[in-house]
């Protein structure tokens, strides 16, 4: 199987474009308003719209609310929802119950412990994700550019699809796939020139060690 990646924080349609063209298979678009790469859903409306059909759009959350995920997709047709917050296994349920669509829950891993709780979630979501653990100076719980101890990976199998995330770049995802065995991979600061501005460049490098 090839492996699948995720371009995560697109605010634009050149850079959406160019990760579309390049073979993305999942692109995200952040509905957290602190993050650098925030975007309005008037903004990411036109966007998703213009995904083709076999990319998925990926909006992702902080713990929103039902208020927030009404106002959302009400106007962002968006195909799964990534849960990056705190929250609890029957709110991951309810949002999935009550929106219909596929979700994904986030795990922030620092060692081995941190990976017990994806085991409670496993029958109710359906991907998991694995980002590294903020630091604690951060205002945001993902797209800090760190990536965790991938060897804490190895011999762990699970039910559902997986994304690796956290620090990819083009330069070390290779090894990541390698030593993990993640299909599906996820980026965001490693193809940006700045927080919040990516790189149509990066982000052809960064798929183009995909294939
Ligand atoms: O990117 C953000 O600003 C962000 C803010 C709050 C929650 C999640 C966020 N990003 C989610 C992602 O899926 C990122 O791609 C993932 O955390 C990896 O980020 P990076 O280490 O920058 O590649």
């Amino acid at each position: 199987m090839t492996v699948k990646a995720k371009i995560c924080g697109l605010t634009d349609a050149p850079t959406l474009d160019a990760a579309v063209r390049a073979g993305a298979g999942y692109v995200g678009f952040m509905f957290f308003p602190k993050s650098p790469r925030a975007v309005r859903p008037e903004q990411a409306a036109p966007l998703v719209r213009s995904v083709p059909e076999q990319v998925k759009s990926v909006g992702v959350f902080v713990d929103p609310d039902d208020t927030m995920l009404d106002r959302i997709l009400a106007e962002v047709p968006l195909d799964i929802l990534q849960l990056h917050g705190d929250e609890p296994v029957d709110r991951v349920a309810e949002i999935k119950a009550k929106t219909g669509l596929p979700v994904m829950k986030v795990f922030k891993i620092a060692e081995a412990e941190d990976f017990e709780p994806a085991r409670r979630y496993e029958q109710v979501v359906d991907y998991l994700m694995f980002d590294a653990k903020p630091p604690k100076e951060s205002n945001r719980p993902g797209g800090n550019a760190i990536a965790f101890d991938w060897a804490l990976l190895r011999g762990q199998s699970w039910t559902k699809p997986w994304f690796l995330a956290g620090g990819l770049t083009a330069d070390n995802v290779k090894g990541a796939i390698k030593l993990t065995g993640a299909q599906l991979v996820d980026t965001s600061s490693g193809v940006e020139d700045g927080p919040g501005k990516k790189s149509p460049e990066k982000i052809r490098r960064f798929l183009s060690q995909l294939s």
